[in-house]
């Protein structure tokens, strides 16, 4: 559906963009994820034609359109903040669209309602966006955007406004109508959370380049490169080395495989440890309680690692206790 080919574009001199490849297929959520100002608005922008690259292709469906400006690609994109027209009513902004479409009015009213009734905001139709809530304009800017049913659809981080509770309200809205209407989405944030509950891939940018790209879980779960698993904050790093198929650190000696003799980094889930009261050999430093369940720092020697779970015993900062590591772990070369 998308694919961008050593896509690199300057700003200013300055490179934004460098030689970043990728490929979306049609009806996947795919996020693009990265710190601020790593160029994840100036990918968007590259692929809606709103900005034109030094370097690279830009294919939709198979047709190069790198030199097609955005009047010609006509991709929808929804933003930050949502850019509604203040005087037309909830409906008119989202019908506007489809009546330059040349759409007979039997045809909008159905998609409008439908849109309405799935964002829940059946009850708004008749109201204008002064009147609205920043979470109501937002369920409206993407009912607009949706509304023509073009399967490609790009969002610039569209929830970071809304409060929490909304933000996973809406997002969760979306994923549905993304699947319902079978859309590819380019999804562009900063938050590892969100990026791992809505997505179906993960490309993440760093300093303009990309630095990893797959699933949520394999981002989480089983990063290539150190610098990924610290931005997911996927769970503790352990410097060692492998030796004769097992990976040697301060914590013991893990399971390795497929990974060459020599200096690695193992990842140890904060989920994957086992915590039980009794005189062990770590000793809690921290906790931190998150309402369903617990994080735990303990101490072990000199390596401190953090534990979260629904721990059935009492812990407090100070106790010892026993820990239970994994067999095998996640190892990266170092
Ligand atoms: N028109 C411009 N002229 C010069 N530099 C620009 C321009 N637009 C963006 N930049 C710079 O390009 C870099 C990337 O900006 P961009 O908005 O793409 O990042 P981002 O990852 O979307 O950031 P954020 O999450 O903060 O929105 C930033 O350093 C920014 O200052």
């Amino acid at each position: 559906m998308l694919e961008l080919v050593n896509v690199s574009k300057k700003l200013d001199r300055q490179s934004i963009i460098q030689s970043v490849s990728f490929r979306t297929p049609k009806g996947c959520f795919h996020t693009i994820l990265g710190d601020s100002g790593t160029g994840k608005t100036t990918l968007l922008k590259l692929i809606a034609g709103l900005e034109k690259p030094e370097e690279g292709h830009i294919l939709l469906e198979g047709r190069d359109v790198t030199a097609v400006p955005a009047e010609g690609r006509r991709i929808p994109m929804i933003f930050q903040q949502p850019l509604l027209f203040p005087h037309l009513t909830v409906y008119q902004n989202i019908a506007f669209g489809l009546e330059t479409a040349g759409w007979n009015k039997g045809k909008i009213r159905n998609q409008v309602q439908a849109l309405l009734a799935v964002l829940q905001i059946s009850e708004l139709e008749l109201r204008i966006p002064g009147t609205l809530s920043g979470g109501q304009q937002q369920r409206v800017s993407i009912a607009r955007a949706l509304a023509p049913g073009n399967p490609l659809v790009l969002m610039d981080e569209p929830f970071s406004s809304l409060d929490p509770s909304l933000r996973r309200e809406l997002g969760q809205q979306v994923k549905t109508l993304q699947r319902q209407m079978n859309l590819t989405v380019i999804f562009v944030t900063h938050d590892v959370t969100e990026a791992l509950q809505l997505s179906d891939e993960i490309l993440l940018l760093k300093e303009g380049k990309v630095l990893e790209s797959g699933t949520p879980q394999e981002l989480y779960e089983r990063p290539k490169k150190m610098a990924t698993a610290r931005f997911m904050e996927a769970g503790n790093l352990v410097e060692g080395s492998v030796v004769k198929g097992e990976f040697h650190c301060e914590l013991g000696c893990f399971l390795s495989v497929g990974i060459p003799e020599g200096p690695a980094t193992g990842l140890i889930p904060e989920r994957g440890i086992c915590v039980t009261s009794g005189d062990g050999d770590a000793r809690i430093i921290d906790i931190r309680y998150l309402g369903k369940s617990r994080r735990v720092k303990v101490l072990v020697g000199d390596i401190s690692l953090w534990i979260e779970g629904d721990f059935q015993c009492d812990l407090s900062i100070g106790q010892t206790v026993e820990i239970r590591l994994p067999e095998q772990i996640h190892l990266m070369y170092s």
